[in-house]
């Protein structure tokens, strides 16, 4: 049996497309400020396509470059600067900061009415409690891409392999939200393999090139890569690289019902997702109606 290929490029461009309807019924163009902080590979690959998607959907890109070597103090006051900025509705920080940086303590000048990237102690306090708020792009983007192939994810086993705050830790609530059965898999899990193939739903998100082989699958899951890893690729010439995610694709896709590749899953949806919290936050910061394309 051969998979299908879940086309997260396709079904971004559709929430794109929502999205950029959204803005031109708007009454100013929302600007969503970037971080970025030193030359994390996984960042690189994001900040590339983002400014691009968001002027695309008709708003402002502010992106700020700063050194590996930035101080705590330099790059709070930066963020800091962003939540006062009236022009500002969105704050992206990215992720990971160089080690010399308290994560937190950048998050914590985050305004979250801007909190875009569901990262603040506001948003994350309003994931667990169930509230309505911002939500992490990455996260959102694996249950609607999950959602696709199964609508109703109604006590679904799904194994989140990864517990970061960025993506793991969130997308767990948000499938435990969705009526799944969700399982937080690490690197301390025993037998991790066994726990993987219990998974009608499987999201690997551990940073490790193609960790998850054909024999972790049970056959019939459905599998979300949510892996940007940068590897060797001395078949395009020497010294070049690629994008590789956290799963064997070819070995996947022979056993699977579906997998979303990485590249063309979840990182097309981790954009639209954002410039779509971007409206959202705009919206909900200046007073502005929601328009009716991003309700629900
Ligand atoms: N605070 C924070 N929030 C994040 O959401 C965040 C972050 N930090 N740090 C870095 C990671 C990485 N990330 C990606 C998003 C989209 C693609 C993406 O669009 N990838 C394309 C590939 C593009 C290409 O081929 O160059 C794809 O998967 O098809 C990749 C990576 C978000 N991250």
């Amino acid at each position: 049996m051969t998979a299908r290929s879940i086309d997260g490029k396709a079904i971004a461009a559709k929430v794109r497309a929502d999205v950029a309807a959204a803005v031109k019924q708007l009454s100013a163009q929302p600007a969503l400020a970037v971080v970025l902080t030193g030359d994390d590979p996984a960042s690189q690959v994001y900040v590339a396509s983002k400014g691009k998607a968001t002027i695309e959907a008709g708003m402002r890109s502010v992106e700020i470059r700063l050194p590996a070597d930035t101080t705590e103090a330099d790059l709070i006051a930066r963020v800091d600067a962003l939540s006062r900025d009236p022009d500002i509705d969105g704050i992206l920080v990215q992720l990971p900061l160089p080690k010399h940086i308290s994560e937190a303590n950048v998050l914590a000048v985050i305004d979250p009415l801007k909190d875009v990237d569901g990262l603040t102690e506001a948003s994350a306090g309003k994931l667990v409690l169930g509230k309505p708020g911002l939500r992490p792009c990455t996260p959102v983007g694996c249950v609607i891409l999950a959602k696709t192939e199964r609508p109703d994810l109604s006590g679904a086993n799904v194994v989140v392999i990864g517990r970061s705050i960025l993506v793991g830790k969130p997308a767990a609530l948000l499938f435990l939200e969705q009526n799944a059965t969700v399982t937080i898999a690490h690197s301390k899990t025993r037998d991790l393999k066994m726990v993987c193939r219990g998974a009608d739903i499987l999201v690997a998100a551990v940073g490790r090139p193609e960790m998850v082989r054909g024999d972790w699958i049970r056959p019939g899951a459905i599998v979300i890569d949510v892996g940007t890893n940068r590897v060797p690729a001395p078949e395009k010439g020497e010294g070049k690289t690629k994008l590789a995610g956290d799963v064997h694709f070819a070995e996947a896709i022979e056993v699977a019902a579906a997998v979303s590749p990485s590249p063309g899953g979840v990182g097309p949806m981790t954009i639209a997702c954002l410039l779509r919290n971007t409206v959202i936050a705009a919206c909900a910061r200046r007073g502005w109606d929601l328009p009716a394309q991003l309700a629900g």
